[in-house]
């Protein structure tokens, strides 16, 4: 095994994926693990290993046990640096587990303190004032106060971490960032309290650059993906294996957030076949599966779109959301692994639960970072548990151009 340079935490699959892209970008050659089991993974060649989880909305215990086994893990490995990521706009529930697992890990290993910097402004999302912005409105306003899993009401990054962590949140404004590397390093110095952690302002990728050359010697940052542009690395990604640039592609989409609507939107309106899934109807994982198999007799080649929302009235607030939102996971999930049996090599998948769900069927341990589609998605390679090459873009829900769902395959060829 080789000496890891990060080892990255990451607390669902898209967000996995969206770190690993920007250290790929930033010049590591990066692999996302998919669990840490027993065995080992195979790291040769990898400066940074990004263990994707899927305890953003998980039991807080479950959450802290799978993010300590994971640390473990990447020391056993031999990281010298860790990550701890989460979502840019610091998606959790009331019983939040950011602040949880950013504690258990501060307390693992001693650090004496960590930045909490969700700032990817590549995205839209900065932090200023210690409140988050998406765009130009603040998180509280943003379409993330409607998520289905995780609606965001507070803006305050400080009261958001404050409501979940034990430890001392303190915060650091724009202007000690602005005043360049040594006046932050003071600014953060001069805080201290131990453990702690200490929320950054940031509003553009050089700040972000900034922040990144001030804590140069901590052990752990955490953050959004966007710090990890401001880590130059030593080498470049790699290139796609043959084998997955040709053959079918499937797009799925469980995520309902507003930028996934409107790439539906565009897709259906370039005419693109899709099928919008009914969790209600009797068998409706045969009546997809039959109009798919009508699809390729069709047009083998052509990109077909399965989604499950394309208006928030879908959603529902009654009692049997819960149970709705995990049966469209697995049917999701449950396709995919029947598509790619019959061929399908590319596959999109938007949001992050649906993700973790879809790799998890697969039964895929490993992606390795091909080439970035767009700011915080990638296109991954891997290899399915029977042994199939697959191309994976893991989209997060508000991320990737409208156009995403139609153009992201050019990446590819
Ligand atoms: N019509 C629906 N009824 C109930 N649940 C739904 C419906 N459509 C989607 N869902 C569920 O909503 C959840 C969406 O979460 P997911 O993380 O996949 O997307 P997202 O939140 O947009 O993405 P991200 O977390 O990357 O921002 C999934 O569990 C999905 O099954
Ligand atoms: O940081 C982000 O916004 C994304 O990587 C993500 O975690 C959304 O699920």
């Amino acid at each position: 095994m080789t000496t890891l340079h990060w080892g990255c935490v990451a607390d669902d699959f898209t967000g996995a994926t969206d770190l690993a892209g920007n250290l790929a970008t930033a010049g590591w050659r990066t692999a996302v693990l998919t669990g840490v089991s027993a065995e080992d993974h195979a790291l040769t060649g990898i400066d940074a290993a990004v263990i994707a989880l899927k305890t953003r909305t998980a039991p807080r215990a479950e959450a802290i046990g799978e993010s300590l086994h994971a640390l473990r893990w990447l020391q056993r490995a031999g990281a010298q640096r860790y990550y701890f990521k989460y979502c840019s706009t610091f998606d959790s529930t009331s019983e939040g587990n950011i602040g949880p697992v950013l504690d258990a890990l501060i307390d693992d290993l001693s650090a004496p303190r960590a930045v909490v910097v969700p700032s990817f402004p590549d995205t839209g999302r900065t932090v200023y004032q210690g409140h988050l912005f998406v765009g130009d409105q603040l998180l509280s306003a943003s379409p993330m106060r409607h998520h289905p899993l995780t609606p965001m009401t507070e803006s305050d990054v400080r009261a958001l971490l404050a409501a979940q962590s034990r430890l001392p949140v303190s915060w650091v404004s724009h202007e000690a960032v602005r005043g360049g590397v040594e006046v932050l390093s003071s600014a953060l110095a001069g805080i201290t309290t131990s453990p702690r952690a200490i929320v950054v302002d940031a509003i553009s990728n050089d700040d972000l650059g900034v922040i990144a050359r001030a804590v140069r010697d901590d052990v752990l940052v955490s953050g959004g993906s966007g710090l990890a542009l401001g880590l130059p690395g030593p080498g470049t990604a790699t290139s796609p294996p043959p084998g997955v640039t040709s053959g079918r592609r499937l797009i799925v989409c469980g995520s309902a957030s507003q930028r996934s609507r409107e790439q539906i939107r565009h897709a259906l309106d370039t005419g693109m076949p899709a099928w919008k899934v009914d969790i209600r109807q009797d068998d409706e994982a045969g009546r997809l599966r039959r109009w798919l198999g009508q699809r390729r007799a069709d047009d083998p080649d052509a990109p077909v779109l399965v989604y499950a929302t394309d208006s928030l009235d879908d959603l529902g607030d009654d009692d049997a959301h819960a149970a709705r939102a995990a049966a469209i996971e697995r049917l999701l999930a449950n396709v995919v692994v029947s598509e790619v049996a019959a061929g399908t090599r590319s596959v999109i998948v938007a949001g992050g639960e649906t993700s973790g769900s879809v790799v998890q069927a697969l039964g895929i341990r490993q992606l390795r970072i091909v080439t970035q589609i767009a700011p915080g998605v990638s296109w991954a390679v891997a290899e399915t548990a029977s042994g199939e090459p697959v191309a994976l873009a893991l989209k997060s829900g508000n991320f990737g151009g409208t156009d995403f769902f139609t153009s992201a395959w050019e990446a590819l060829s």
